[in-house]
């Protein structure tokens, strides 16, 4: 049924009341702010030590930032209205906002979109009203207040995805990088966002049905609903390269959280063992690929535990008068004992040490009744004979060692993958010129994996409290295992499409992305509703679907508006500039989106004719700049509002899965594609 008053008047007293009240709220947070910044400025001279000082001074400033203001973020977006049936909120009547904003008597002004409470105005439903009387939205226009949207659910009134302020949302212009949906997140977006810390979830979703988004929400989420639990372990954010962290980058500060880690899986990886070393080797694609085998993680376990030798000779410590002595015999038990712990191998190496100094120490105890201090127990764990001993049976390696050895030692190599990696797959991943040393070695991006695989054999890391990784159908087996390594107690948001895979080892079922990762009972949920693609332009990619192989659900576009422009063209460059110069005519960013080969040709064209363009790589792009050029391989995550995809061929062309590239490519815009082409199009976007 439609509600009865959508389009309230200028003068409409219920809007000057909503206005009035946003300036109060504004005014109280203003105040909140200003106490915030006192108590930092105070903060630092109060803490007793420096290490409270400084905790306390974070703290304080991170609060300070979550209290920004922000003028284009309205404070407040929505309001409930409970009716008399509504337990502890019978008759009450609550703003919902981004953050929680109190008056100087501590009395709510807004609530904060993600308390308990707030949850109805996500959920509540005609059928289901949670208590809801009334469901307000409301409309903003540059910061002011101008508009509301009122849905009586005891009447039976619900718009749903009809609602004119969602519809306004989701069709306006893009410019400049992502912003929250907290106004507008739909129900099946708010019970994934509101899933528990310790429900790990994967969502599989087509092209702009609001993963990302939803992963970012969640994050923000699980900050307030588990702050002190996640204070120490924290939340981490993947995504999949730093255009893509850049455009994502300013949604949770906007959301009040300010300290979520952000990183693309390589240099999360890459900043492990290597410690920021830079990557200078790569590998021919068949080594890389073999290298994100998950096969690879035996290898490397049964290599690096075939360095645990049986003892060849008793271990005899010189005393003073004293020999302390360990029979071959007890040394085997004690580092057998050891093994099946299965500690990583590095405590193991500890777990010996302590254990064969135990032992003599209590022959020490028994030879001369007294037990020897703990000064004897440090210098016999040093000494020469306790280290050659150690040295033999379970030596020390680093994460560069290892892989040194499994890559340029053909029999270790063997020993270890005799029954994993056939001859040829063995010579295939061996270098073919062995480095001299592990200092000479220039390592790969793959070898920054299997040194990352590596280190976790040998030391436990520390593990985060959740991570969101977002274009999950890319990583491969063994980035996965990395980041299980990073989230051995947390869990995980696992967002993704496995049509947009686009990485040679990109996942086919995610069951097996989420055994990697070591979450295998986190739930699947599919998202199909479309908020960028208009129906139209979807049509289009959705055409590729039945060449990609994958089984998805396809989404629907809420998108009715839009448009798709099919272009034959004799020559590609002038066309695009020309293209490019009619789209600046109009609101809105502009994407020309090529294969990567063909870039660099495409900016010259734009600047010769006077267009300034912005490189997506740039790390401080001009805000200003409308026109951004990128290269197919960076377009995964991003949209644009109008889309110039040059040559579909080219693209589909570029590698081995081109064909869902291109399926990113076209599934970038927001209103407007624009397909150029002087080839043919690939078959099936023929007609
Ligand atoms: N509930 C919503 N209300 C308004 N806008 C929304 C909503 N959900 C998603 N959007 C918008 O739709 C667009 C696509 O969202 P998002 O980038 O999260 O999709 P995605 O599924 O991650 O897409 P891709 O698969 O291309 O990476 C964004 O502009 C986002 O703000």
């Amino acid at each position: 049924m439609p509600p009865d008053a959508l389009a309230p008047t200028a003068t409409d007293p219920d809007l000057a009341q909503e206005q009035a009240h946003l300036a109060t709220a504004r005014a109280a947070l203003r105040r909140m702010r200003e106490r915030a910044a006192e108590l930092f400025a105070t903060g630092e001279t109060v803490a007793g030590d420096g290490y409270g000082a400084e905790s306390l001074g974070a703290a304080l400033a991170g609060r300070v930032a979550a209290l920004a203001d922000h003028p284009d973020t309205p404070l407040f977006f929505g309001r409930l209205d409970f009716g008399g049936d509504a337990g502890d909120h019978a008759d009450e009547s609550h703003h919902i906002g981004r953050r929680h904003v109190t008056d100087e008597h501590g009395e709510p002004l807004v609530l904060d979109w993600r308390a308990p409470v707030a949850r109805a105005f996500y959920r509540a439903s005609a059928s289901d009203p949670l208590g809801v009387r009334v469901r307000r939205r409301f409309g903003f226009a540059a910061g002011a207040l101008t508009s509301f949207e009122d849905e009586h659910l005891d009447r039976g009134e619900e718009l749903g995805t009809g609602s004119a302020l969602l519809t306004a949302e989701i069709e306006r212009p893009r410019v400049g990088p992502m912003r929250d949906i907290v106004a507008t997140i739909q129900p099946e977006q708010d019970e994934l966002v509101r899933a528990g810390l310790d429900q790990s979830i994967c969502v599989q979703g087509a092209p702009g049905t609001g993963k990302t988004a939803v992963g970012l929400h969640r994050a923000a989420y699980l900050l307030y609903a588990y702050r002190e639990q996640l204070r120490k372990t924290g939340v981490l954010v993947v995504g999949p390269n730093q255009a893509f962290l850049r455009y994502i980058a300013a949604v949770l500060p906007a959301l009040g959280e300010v300290e979520v880690r952000q990183a693309t899986i390589d240099d999360l990886i890459a900043r492990g063992p290597l410690r920021g070393t830079e990557v200078r080797g790569t590998d021919p694609p068949e080594t890389a690929a073999l290298k994100h085998d998950p096969r690879l993680a035996e290898v490397l376990s049964r290599a690096l535990w075939s360095r645990v030798r049986p003892p060849a000779e008793p271990l005899v410590v010189p005393d003073g008068g004293n020999r302390w002595r360990l029979s071959i015999d007890d040394l085997t038990d004690l580092v057998d004992q050891v093994r099946r712990e299965a500690p990583p191998y590095l405590l193991g190496r500890e777990r010996v040490q302590a254990r064969v100094v135990a032992a003599l120490h209590r022959q020490a105890e028994v030879r001369r009744a007294e037990s020897p201090g703990d000064s004897w127990t440090r210098r016999l764990a040093r000494s020469r004979p306790v280290t050659q001993c150690l040295d033999a049976v379970w030596p020390k390696l680093t994460p560069e060692q290892l892989i040194f050895l499994v890559l340029s030692d053909p029999g270790l190599l063997a020993e270890a993958a005799t029954d994993l990696l056939d001859p040829a797959e063995q010579a295939t991943l061996r270098w073919a010129r062995p480095p001299r040393s592990v200092k000479a070695t220039r390592w790969s991006d793959a070898d920054t994996m299997l040194l990352d695989e590596a280190a976790g054999l040998l030391e436990r890391l520390p593990s985060f409290g959740h991570i969101v990784v977002d274009e999950a159908q890319d990583l491969s087996p063994m980035q996965a295992r990395a980041l299980a390594r990073r989230c051995r107690h947390g869990s995980v948001t696992i967002l993704g499409d496995l049509a947009q895979g686009t990485a040679p080892w990109a996942a086919a079922d995610w069951r097996e992305t989420l055994a990697h990762l070591t979450k295998p009972a986190a739930t699947i949920s599919p998202l199909t509703t479309g908020f960028r693609v208009p129906a139209t332009v979807l049509a289009l990619a959705n055409r590729l679907l039945p060449s990609l192989a994958v089984d998805v659900p396809p989404a629907e576009s809420l998108r009715r508006d839009g448009e798709l422009v099919i272009c034959p063209v004799p020559e590609l460059a002038p066309a695009v500039v020309a293209e490019v110069t009619a789209a600046l005519a109009v609101e809105g960013s502009i994407a020309v989106i090529a294969a990567d080969a063909a870039v660099d040709e495409l900016r010259s064209a734009l600047a010769a004719a006077n267009v300034s363009t912005v490189d997506p790589s740039d790390p401080a792009p001009d805000p200003a700049g409308r026109v951004t050029v990128v290269p197919a391989t960076l377009a995964k995550g991003l949209e644009y509002d109008h889309v110039i995809a040059v040559e579909p061929a080219t693209i589909a062309s570029a590698e081995a899965r081109g064909l869902h590239r291109l399926y990113v490519v076209l599934t970038r815009a927001v209103s407007r594609l624009t397909v150029l082409h002087a080839q043919p199009l690939p078959a099936p976007l023929r007609d």
